[in-house]
């Protein structure tokens, strides 16, 4: 599949060992950035991988900034974005499998390459199960997504 990553000077450092974990799975990147660690604003990077999966030109994303609070709050704000902060490899699997989760966030001043790239490999290899009351759940989820357009 297709994913997409984007970070801030925060996320960085780690950028290389999350695309390097990606693409050991014979997943293709397309990368938006940033490419050094001149400080800049997440939103604009959150924003760029998220528009990218609005128009369905990636299946995933996974956003890097220092905290991965930050990229996430970013992309949770954009329709058909649905972003977790996962620093461990059980959240990463099971927000895709119950929840649909379709954008992983890392925080680059808080894990290491090395749990980054399993939780990489749990997130990339998870599949939304889509069983009665998770799809339940998740059509709950989009409905306050259209709610919060109306007001
Ligand atoms: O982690 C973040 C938000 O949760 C941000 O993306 C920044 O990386 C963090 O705030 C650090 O920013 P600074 O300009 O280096 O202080």
């Amino acid at each position: 599949m297709r994913v997409a990553i984007a970070c801030d000077h925060g996320g960085f450092p780690l950028k290389a060992h999350v695309i390097e974990a990606v693409r050991s799975l014979g997943h293709e990147v397309v990368d938006f950035g940033v490419f050094s660690e001149e400080r800049v604003d997440y939103p604009d990077f959150a924003e760029k991988a998220g528009r990218a999966l609005q128009r369905g030109e990636v299946e995933r994303a996974i956003l890097i900034c220092a905290s991965g609070i930050g990229v996430n709050i970013a992309a949770n704000k954009m329709r058909g974005v649905y972003a977790g902060v996962c620093h461990d490899t059980y959240s990463a699997h099971q927000g895709v499998e119950h929840d649909n989760m379709n954008a992983l966030c890392l925080g680059g001043r808080i894990i290491g390459p090395e749990l980054a790239k399993e939780i990489v490999r749990a997130f990339l290899n998870a599949k939304f199960l889509g069983e009665d009351r998770y799809q339940r759940r998740f059509e709950k989820v989009q409905a306050l997504e259209e709610e919060a357009k109306r007001r």
